[in-house]
């Protein structure tokens, strides 16, 4: 593979007799790699596939999936290079903490984040740009998530609304992507020798925001996907000496992992605890991973105000008789707000904001229609554990679902005429009406296509 000329030299001179091995790895071919999502079903196709683990995850494997397959589209699988994995394990929550994921599109490490977080707490996903924030949303909604707000914000938009607020923040910066050359080449187009310092700059205007809003206590994870010590190492020691409360927790080096280069920043031996990703040691792309916990006694963190529930009177009535109809006398911490003719469920633990620019404030539970609700396709694939009302369907009348069609189902013994989640190899997949023996569709219109069992195999 043909490198800029100036990035061989600067490695050749960094990396001394381990240049040649890190060369000769960019000619090898790139690992792929997937993640289960522990809080969905495993199907057999997925227990077939899940044969050689990432050492470093209990959920990853190496391996490839189809972004058409079932598994994929109903959230139980996520397509992820296994280096990447490394960011949500060292990064891994524990249920209940508040969690801000400031840099998240399109969602590999928010959705492992939510694996762990196992719908407790509260996810707060953030993407600056809005042209991607969409792909964002897409794979929060497959995952499912009931305890996640999108923003579409600045880190200091963020910072000023919620300072002092999560336990757990993630930056997995923008930077300038070295460690992707091999796996997408066109990453080198945008790069030169003077592109590392300029992703530095923005890394330590993102950090300085990020730091407001950790708790005392709280673990802030610095990730890039680079070999750049500019945005690796230099950037570590800059917080470490900007800030004395911040300490580097040591991150245990496995699979090949490396322990990060004290003598390509400022000396500080600190820098040893953070973790370097290369391609010629481990199989994966480059990446830097540090975590770092924040001890300052002397943060006064104000009470924040949560969310109350806003929903017309009338449409109060059209949701609890949908309610009604699903046999459940409500959503666990969820808080109701109707956004005009749509309702959300706000995760109980979110604030109250007021600037803040909001791409989806919580679940999205359905639309309010004339004289009726009709729930979201973000409800069903977020229904796991809900008991909501459900019909099995086989993976033929999955493949008539999704390319949009009626079909026709056993009438499970008593069933009323009504929305039911569909359910194919224990994963809802979407709503369907039931009318007699009909399935009326209502998968969305914007995800059709036309499945066959070959386009669609795992
Ligand atoms: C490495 S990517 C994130 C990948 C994502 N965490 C994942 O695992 O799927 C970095 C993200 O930072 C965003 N970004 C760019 N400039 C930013 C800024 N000034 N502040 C916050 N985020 C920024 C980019 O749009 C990009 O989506």
């Amino acid at each position: 593979m043909k490198l800029p000329a100036a990035f061989e030299a600067k490695y050749r001179d960094l990396l001394g007799d381990q240049a040649p091995a890190f060369f000769a790895a960019f000619d090898e071919p790139v690992e792929k790699g997937f993640r289960v999502n522990p809080n969905k079903a495993t199907t057999p196709a997925m227990r077939a596939k899940m044969t050689d683990r990432v050492p470093y995850s209990s959920i990853g494997y190496y391996g490839r999936v189809n972004g058409n397959a079932l598994e994929h589209l109903a959230g139980a699988v996520y397509s992820q290079e296994p280096s990447a994995m490394t960011v949500g394990e060292f990064a891994r929550p524990n249920r209940g903490e508040r969690v801000l994921d400031l840099c998240a599109a399109p969602g590999g490490k928010t959705t492992h984040l939510l694996s762990y977080l196992e719908q407790t707490g509260l996810l707060v996903t953030n993407e600056i740009n809005p042209k991607r924030v969409t792909a964002l949303g897409d794979n929060v909604e497959r995952y499912g998530a009931r305890n996640t707000v999108i923003t579409n914000a600045s880190p200091a938009e963020l910072a000023k609304e919620l300072p002092h607020f999560f336990d757990r923040i993630l930056v997995d910066a923008p930077c300038s992507g070295e460690g992707m050359f091999r796996k997408d080449p066109a990453a080198m187009q945008y790069w030169d020798e003077d592109y590392p310092a300029a992703c530095a700059m923005r890394q330590r205007e993102i950090l300085t925001e990020a730091v407001k809003m950790l708790k005392p206590g709280g673990h802030l994870i610095y990730s890039t996907c680079t070999f750049a010590p500019e945005e690796d190492e230099q950037m570590m020691a800059w917080l470490l000496r900007t800030y004395p409360q911040f300490h580097l927790e040591d991150l245990p080096k496995s699979a090949g992992m490396v322990a990060a280069k004290p003598d390509w920043a400022d000396g500080n031996p600190e820098l040893t605890r953070a973790v370097r990703l290369f391609p010629h040691l481990m199989r994966g792309e480059g990446h830097f991973i540090a975590k770092l916990v924040y001890q300052d006694e002397t943060v006064v963190v104000k009470p924040h105000r949560v969310v109350r529930e806003k929903l017309a009177a009338g449409q109060r009535q059209l949701w609890d008789a949908f309610l009604q109809t699903m046999g459940v006398s409500a959503l666990p911490n969820l808080t109701l707000q109707a956004h005009g003719e749509q309702l959300y469920g706000v995760p109980a633990a979110m604030p109250v904001t007021r600037k803040l620019k909001v791409f989806r404030p919580g679940l999205l539970l359905g639309t309010f229609k004339k004289k009726r609700f009709e729930p979201s396709y973000a409800l069903a694939l977020a229904s796991d554990g809900l008991n909501l009302p459900s019909i099995t369907i086989d993976q033929d009348q999955w493949r008539q679902y999704v390319h949009g069609e009626t079909f026709q189902v056993n009438k499970p013994t008593g069933a009323k005429n009504g929305f039911y989640v569909l359910v194919c190899a224990g994963l809802p997949v979407g709503f369907g009406k039931l009318v007699g023996t009909t399935v009326k569709n209502f998968f969305p219109k914007g995800l059709r296509f036309l499945a066959t069992p070959e386009n669609t195999n795992l």
